[in-house]
């Protein structure tokens, strides 16, 4: 066994308790070997981590994402969902290239890396690109190709199904399996019926999930109760789309009968709070949504409506939106908070991961405590969903390979990534004016 170990840190467990353990990986398999107090020495390590000072948790998983959009940071903002991407958003990607995705996506994935996020949910333009980036960041992911329909004649929208179902089957099981894909029609009100439905059968036949936005904004949700008198996850589920396997971006605006229904079938919820906020959407019922046993996991959205791709700032904002929302201060407390941004994440997109355990996928960050505004460690589960920032990571494994070592990405060159990017971005803005 080739043995790479992480020595000296304090591990979080799945039950979000904290032992002192090193952590052995067996970089051949890109699994957990074992956990245990001064273990490293029993193994003859290829490689070493130190994680003195460090506590070393699940990589966080980011469930729903646009991860290009980091090239539309800051264009438009303060605006409420619907105009922000009729007027500004949608303009700007109907100009995009593919080499435009590659470069905006290489670096969100940078950005995500340092973070201590191993694993993503995209939905977007130009999958192979994004496969191409993930692979080579040596990330997790779930990919699909976003299908929008509305505003478009049926040639034009079978095209967008197409290249669903086509980048869906190319790239599942990619890069060594750490690529999986999903069908990802873009919304209720923005894909027709007739195409939901086909997308739904689409989804079926080839054993792939769906992944889509829901009850996200009351301007969305109304004028489907209006026109068909139903809920518009009764709508979905009426069209199949709420399964087990199944995942749907935002739930703010859901009813009783809905959070029942998506805890009765095992479908994931993937809570977006600084989109939410920033777009004004509303605040997602999240603790009702764990009482009732839904598995919800954590989002950024894309950059452009949060603006950052942190999922340490996401998990706190979970947290305090939460306490908000439910007007009761002991709501979504710091353990849910983090549980779902590790494991309810990973279990809601259906990928490995999200726990340090014997046996379990090597997506694992290294957070370093030793900090001003980590001082005093009365509690470091505190301190993880309140204070920690995303620049606390130290380093960063995912499968059983470094991406990032004290503070360097290794997997890309971060200075050539952020030129790109930005000069991508300068240009596209300026085509799209
Ligand atoms: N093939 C589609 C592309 C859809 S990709 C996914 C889309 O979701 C958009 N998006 C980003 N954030 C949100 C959000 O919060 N709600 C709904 N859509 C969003 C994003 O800008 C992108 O256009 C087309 O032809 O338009
Ligand atoms: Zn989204």
């Amino acid at each position: 066994m080739n043995a790479l170990c992480i020595i000296g840190g304090r591990v979080l467990r799945p039950d979000c308790s904290v032992e002192n353990a090193d952590v052995v990986i067996d970089t051949d398999t890109g699994r957990i070997h074992d956990i245990g107090e001064d273990i490293a020495a029993d193994y003859d390590a290829a490689e070493t981590l130190d994680a003195d000072g460090c506590l070393v948790m699940p990589g966080l998983v980011n469930a729903h994402t646009h991860v290009a959009m980091t090239l539309l940071r800051g264009y438009a903002d303060d605006k409420p969902l619907d105009s922000w991407l009729r007027e500004d958003i949608w303009p700007a990607e109907a100009e995009l290239e593919p080499e435009d995705v590659r470069a905006g996506t290489e670096l969100g994935l940078i950005e995500m890396i340092r973070s201590g996020t191993t694993t993503f949910a995209d939905m977007y333009f130009e999958v192979p690109e994004i496969a191409a980036a993930v692979e080579a960041s040596g990330m997790r992911a779930r990919l699909g190709h976003g299908i929008v329909t509305v505003a478009k004649d049926d040639a034009e929208a079978a095209t967008d199904i197409e290249e669903g179902l086509r980048v869906a089957r190319e790239f599942d099981g990619a890069a060594d399996g750490r690529i999986h894909t999903a069908f990802m029609p873009h919304s209720l009100t923005t894909v027709d019926e007739k195409f939901l439905r086909e997308s739904v059968a689409t989804a079926r036949e080839n054993e792939i999930p769906l992944h889509f936005h829901a009850n996200e904004t009351t301007d969305e949700v109304d004028p489907i109760v209006e026109e068909r008198d139903q809920r518009p996850l009764a709508y979905a589920d009426e069209l199949g789309m709420v399964s087990e396997e199944d995942f749907l971006a935002h739930g703010v605006h859901v009813d009783a009968a809905e959070i029942e229904l998506l805890a009765e079938r095992g479908t994931g919820v993937i809570h977006c709070p600084a989109s939410n906020m920033k777009l004004a959407s509303g605040i997602a019922p999240v603790q009702q949504m764990l009482d009732a046993g839904v598995t919800v996991g954590i989002g950024t959205d894309g950059a452009a409506s949060n603006n950052d791709l942190d999922m340490f700032d996401e998990l706190r904002d979970a947290a305090m939106l939460g306490k908000l929302g439910a007007d009761d201060a002991s709501a979504v407390p710091a353990e849910a908070a983090i549980t779902a941004a590790t494991a309810g994440s990973a279990d809601a997109i259906g990928l490995p991961g999200g726990r340090i355990e014997e046996g379990g996928v090597a997506d694992i960050a290294v957070v370093d405590l030793d900090a001003p505004h980590l001082a005093p460690a009365h509690d470091v589960v505190s301190h993880l969903a309140y204070a920690v920032r995303g620049s606390d990571v130290r380093h960063t494994i995912c499968d059983g390979q470094i991406l990032m070592r004290d503070r360097e990405v290794l997997t890309l060159d971060e200075e050539e990534v952020v030129e790109t990017a930005c000069e991508r971005a300068m240009a596209l803005v300026e085509r799209a004016e």
